[in-house]
């Protein structure tokens, strides 16, 4: 794991933005499409502001979430609902969403349609992660459900996961799928985050800290505010 310390947020959303932006634009120059996983949660938004008015072609980039609530888009909790109004806008509206929630059973989610379309993008051009102060990733949970079988060497593109304490089902792209991406980064911040993550680093048990699982060729962001 590498980390990259800024000294404030604002320069660290420009960073992120040109990064993922290049990774893309490389890409497309070499094949016909890209695609991006990005997560959902408090912290991202202001880098979808920032990315979303970026020049580049859009209509080749196919874009997932790391990780989905299992709750419709219209619901405030919603990761696809944050995409839809604050990276999928601008040049970026170009961009194939390929949504998780169906209204359907979450626990069917490794044989819906969508497993597969997620597999096919497989490996993914870039993945950025999001991380909360239990040490979850994506819908990685510490304790949850399915945490073995989304750890697991032969896990499907997307797992579907109960955590204690989470009050809806989640859905999450396996470790296998954000481990064999082309770029792997991590964005988080303040001290708590900063601390969670050194003592996933040293737990080293992707059961008990699930961002442990990660870690191998990760560039972590942070910023104290
Ligand atoms: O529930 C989630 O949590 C993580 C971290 O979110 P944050 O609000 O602490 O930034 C996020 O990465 C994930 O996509 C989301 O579903």
């Amino acid at each position: 794991m590498k980390l990259k310390e800024y000294t404030d947020s604002d320069i660290m959303w420009l960073r992120l933005t040109d990064l993922i932006a290049g990774e893309l634009n490389r890409a497309l120059m070499q094949h016909e499409r890209a695609s991006l996983a990005v997560p959902g949660g408090t912290t991202p938004g202001p880098i979808y502001d920032v990315l979303s008015a970026v020049d580049l072609d859009w209509s080749r980039v196919d874009v997932i979430l790391t990780d989905e609530r299992w709750v419709p888009e219209d619901d405030p909790r919603s990761n696809a609902r944050l995409l839809r109004e604050r990276l999928l806008v601008d040049k970026a509206a170009a961009a194939h969403f390929i949504p998780y929630y169906t209204g359907g059973d979450a626990s069917k989610i490794d044989m819906m349609d969508v497993a597969g379309e997620v597999q096919n993008l497989t490996p993914l051009t870039m993945v950025l992660l999001g991380m909360g102060a239990d040490m979850h990733t994506a819908s990685l949970f510490p304790g949850a459900d399915n945490l073995a079988r989304a750890l697991s060497d032969t896990a499907p593109a997307l797992v579907a996961m109960r955590a204690p304490g989470v009050d809806e089902p989640r859905v999450t792209l396996s470790a296998e799928v954000i481990n064999g991406a082309m770029n792997k980064h991590l964005v988080i911040l303040g001290d708590e985050k900063r601390a969670a993550l050194l003592e996933a680093e040293n737990i080293g048990d992707p059961m008990r800290a699930p961002v442990a699982a990660v870690l191998d060729g990760l560039t972590v962001h942070w910023a104290k505010d």
